[in-house]
């Protein structure tokens, strides 16, 4: 293509000036000719650069253009559905592939959704691939040194003081208590006002709602009532929301722009400090009452001596010396990081997964079916309660709804992509080299949607992919990849699936939950996998002691 390029060019050339020369030397011909001349050049170096750009897709997988590499691509992408759009060029490309960003942006990066090469950056070589300095001076000024963007000491010390907390039996007992209270207390009356109103509702926002509150309750040992009649919006709530929106958009702007932005009180850097102080007004009054709190009481078994949410236990922890081990600004840090992993992920995971059985009615008898086998060996044993709360020991039995929910969070993961930055060079174990300060982005999204991976139904629904014998077993993280995998697996994942266990069972024993008719369901482009126009739903009460209509 590129040699008959340059013929046309030479035979346009050679008309050019046969013409000229039948004409002959007019004054404003003449004129005229190095400018013909110079437009023809850019003829044939655009006709060039795009072809060597297309011919890079064959190479990459994307054209690559001058100053500009991949991102006409990328902007493409984004105008339909950026996730579908990078399992597909995954696929091409057999699991890799490098995405050249335009000059003098951060958007270089090696994308991945091999499993080998997950383990590799998880696991295997755990030390080379950190959170790295880009990320987290990007989000900063939101998470200070707390556990999501922390590496090294840091986040080791964070890490195993939480893990510890998070594996107590007195965090288990707050856990199951707390949701007790929020389901059956705010969650349930909410959804029976709508059903008696005969009223559609968010289901997304009301279970955004539910999981916020619980996670607060669990950081800070406060119930912010998020989820309260006539769903109110709530200061601190709303503050959150909007300083994790601006913290995002960081990463969309160059840094030395953001950074001016900040300096200058700006755009979306306003926004972000604005929202920031409502953040903090409430983070350090609560650590300030807390403290308050555990001075009075200090050896009494009082309130604040009983509480086992994480501000309290970080507050007691102590130094060498016998002073305490976190300054306000890091407790504070703590509490927000908290906050931030464990408010939408198990939402928004529920809200895809009651899409989903919508899809799927065989796959809800199914859960219900469960439930009642549960339900009837209670009453076997005579215990016949006015209003039916699920024990612990039940939801752990709930094995098949267990596998539904993990299918769900296979198709969609409510971590999409994550972000890692390589401190030395590394090669993965397909072969792609990896030179110190790559950014490395996996695709969870993609990676349940890979043949290779999960077979050739791999976009099909059908829980019992994860049943053996009809009991569930988990798969390899780093093939489900949902709940990261190695060291910085999540620390909330046992709680998370008590908490969308508790919640769903709770849901579809009394209620039948369908999706409005013509409702639009897509994926929001943002850092979690949220639907972009929520979840509206209507319900009807299911007749008493049958799972169906
Ligand atoms: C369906 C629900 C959930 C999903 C899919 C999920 C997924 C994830 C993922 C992908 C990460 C890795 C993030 C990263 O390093 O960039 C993570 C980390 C984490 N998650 Fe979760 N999460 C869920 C619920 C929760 C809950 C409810 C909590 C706490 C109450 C929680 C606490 C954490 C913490 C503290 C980390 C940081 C771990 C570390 O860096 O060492 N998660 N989670």
């Amino acid at each position: 293509m590129s040699g008959s390029g340059a013929m046309d060019t030479a035979a346009s050339r050679n008309a050019t000036a046969a013409a000229a020369a039948a004409l002959g030397a007019g004054g404003g011909l003449a004129g005229l000719l190095p400018e013909v001349q110079t437009l023809e050049l850019l003829v044939a170096v655009s006709i060039f650069v795009a072809i060597h750009s297309l011919r890079q897709r064959r190479a990459q997988g994307l054209p690559a253009w001058p100053l500009v590499g991949m991102l006409p691509s990328l902007l493409l992408g984004l105008r339909g559905d950026m996730y579908e759009w990078i399992t597909g060029v995954l696929r091409a490309r057999g699991g890799t592939f490098t995405f050249r960003g335009p000059w003098l942006t951060n958007l270089h990066c090696v994308v991945t959704a091999d499993p080998r090469n997950l383990e590799h950056l998880l696991k295997t070589r755990f030390g080379s691939f950190p959170k790295g300095p880009y990320f987290r001076d990007t989000v900063r000024d939101l998470l200070g040194d707390g556990i999501f963007g922390a590496d090294d000491e840091v986040w080791r010390r964070q890490r195993k003081a939480a893990s510890l907390e998070f594996h107590s039996a007195e965090f288990r007992a707050l856990t199951a208590t707390s949701l007790v209270e929020l389901v059956h207390r705010r969650l349930l009356p909410v959804l029976a006002g709508a059903e008696a109103a005969g009223a559609a509702v968010d289901l997304q926002d009301v279970l955004l709602r539910l999981t916020f509150d619980n996670v607060c309750m669990i950081a800070f040992g406060v119930d912010p009532g998020c989820l309260s009649p006539g769903l109110p919006e709530i200061p601190f709530a709303r503050a959150f929301e909007d300083a994790t929106e601006a913290t995002i958009v960081r990463f969309l702007t160059p840094t030395a722009v953001w950074r001016a932005m900040r300096a200058l009180d700006v755009g979306n850097e306003r926004v972000l400090q604005r929202s920031l102080a409502g953040v903090d007004e409430f983070a350090y009054d609560v650590i300030r009452r807390r403290k308050e709190e555990l001075e009075a009481g200090r050896g009494a078994a009082d309130a604040a001596g009983r509480r086992s949410d994480l501000l309290t236990v970080f507050t007691k922890m102590r130094d060498e010396d016998g002073r305490p081990a976190y300054s306000d600004k890091f407790l504070r840090d703590i509490c927000v990081n908290f906050i931030l992993a464990g408010r939408d992920t198990s939402s928004v995971a529920l809200a895809w997964f009651f899409w989903l059985l919508g899809k799927n009615p065989a796959v809800e008898d199914r859960i219900l079916e469960e439930i009642e086998g549960i339900v009837a060996a209670r009453e076997a044993q005579g215990e016949v309660e006015e209003e039916l709360v699920f024990q612990p020991e039940e939801v752990k039995r709930m094995e098949y709804l267990h596998a539904a929910l993990s299918e769900a969070l296979r198709l969609y993961p409510s971590v999409p992509v994550d972000h890692k930055e390589v401190v030395e060079d590394e090669v993965f174990p397909d072969g792609t080299v990896l030179r110190k300060g790559t950014k490395v982005i996996y695709a969870m999204y993609a990676m349940g949607r890979m043949e290779s991976i999960w077979g050739d139904d791999c976009r099909e629904y059908r829980p019992e992919r994860w049943l053996r014998d009809g009991r569930f077993t988990s798969e390899s993280a780093y093939k489900f990849t949902a709940f990261n995998g190695g060291p910085r697996l999540c620390l909330g994942k046992d709680f998370a699936y008590y908490q969308m266990k508790f919640a769903a069972a709770s849901i579809l024993r009394r209620y039948r939950v369908r999706v409005v008719e013509g409702h639009p369901v897509a994926p929001k482009m943002a850092l979690t996998m949220y639907m972009k126009h929520g979840l509206k739903v209507t319900l009807a009460k299911r007749d008493k002691g049958s799972s169906r209509f």
